[in-house]
């Protein structure tokens, strides 16, 4: 279990993040929020690069600011840009990861890099350079060496921007697969990366964090605002223009808009209410935050 306690972080005379108080069990937690929200504050402040302001941080029974070798041990992290050596080979790379993380026995730590060359799906890129990697697999690459030292604290920072789908879906799943033990923190601008892989998700905005205990009641947060309707050009205009209404999804059919908007109310007679998405709950959520 991740605790954390009236945790602050200042740069200057500015607050970066504001007391956050929230405790977070096995599985993974997604945390969505818009540019400059925190998220990676947050996460270098659990993986120990930064120090925080004021607060407390626990996970299980070890704390931050007591047993910080301990908390390292405990820990992996797979940052937004993650420094991988583009002339080594994959097994190159690992073995020196290995050997930072204290993995001394070498018997050992070759057993623990095939079974993770496994996990992540690079057997067969063992031996090939880092720099002929496609962004999907480096990405794999980044999550083999956040988990080589077997961590009870993953966190993941913005990873599938910029990949294809088959290597999100790709990535997804290896996300869940790892876990079952493990406390997992994946930080994102995507929805569908949180509805497709997290059991619960905490919300960030101006270093404020809300968590919700299931998806559900992000999505419930849209509840009777979600809106959808065919539109004429006009009226297409109107309801672009207009303060009370946003449109968050547009298709045409023969010279007809097909139109999803959120608003309060219903924005034109003949618009029939539509079932929210997490996106959707999202973005109301935005709004009143
Ligand atoms: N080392 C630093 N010194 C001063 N300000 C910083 C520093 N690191 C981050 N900030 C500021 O803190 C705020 C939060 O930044 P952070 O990178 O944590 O947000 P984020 O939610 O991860 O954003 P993004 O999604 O764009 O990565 C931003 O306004 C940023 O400019």
């Amino acid at each position: 279990m991740l605790q954390i306690k009236g945790l602050k972080k200042s740069f200057g005379k500015r607050e970066v993040l504001q007391e956050i108080n929230v405790a977070i069990g096995t599985g993974v937690t997604g945390v969505l929020g818009p540019n400059g929200a925190g998220k990676t504050t947050l996460f270098r402040i659990l993986a120990t690069i930064y120090e925080p302001t004021q607060g407390e941080i626990k996970l299980d029974e070890w704390t931050w600011k007591h047993d910080l070798e301990k908390i390292r041990e405990l820990c992996g992290y797979l940052p937004q840009h993650v420094g991988l050596f583009p002339s080594i080979t994959v097994y190159e790379y690992l073995e020196y990861v290995g050997q930072l993380r204290k993995l001394t026995d070498s018997k050992k730590r070759r057993q623990r890099i095939n079974q993770v060359l496994q996990e992540v799906n690079l057997e067969s890129k063992r031996d090939d350079k880092i720099k002929k990697l496609s962004g999907g697999m480096k990405q794999r690459l980044g999550i083999a060496q956040a988990i080589l030292h077997e961590p009870k604290l993953l966190l993941i920072d913005e990873p599938t921007a910029g990949l294809d789908p088959e290597e999100r879906l790709r990535f997804r799943s290896l996300l869940r697969q790892q876990a079952q033990h493990r406390v997992i923190l994946l930080s994102t601008h995507i929805t569908e990366d949180v509805a497709m892989t997290c059991d619960r998700v905490c919300m960030m905005k101006n270093g404020h964090l809300d968590f919700y205990n299931a998806l559900a009641n992000v999505t419930q947060m849209a509840e009777n605002k979600v809106w959808s309707m065919e539109l004429s050009q006009d009226e297409f205009t109107k309801i672009r223009d207009s303060d009370e209404c946003r449109i968050v999804a547009t298709s045409e059919t023969g010279g007809r808009l097909s139109v999803r908007v959120l608003a309060n109310q219903r924005p034109i007679e003949h618009a029939t209410p539509a079932d929210p998405s997490l996106e959707e709950g999202y973005m109301i959520w935005l709004s009143e935050n």
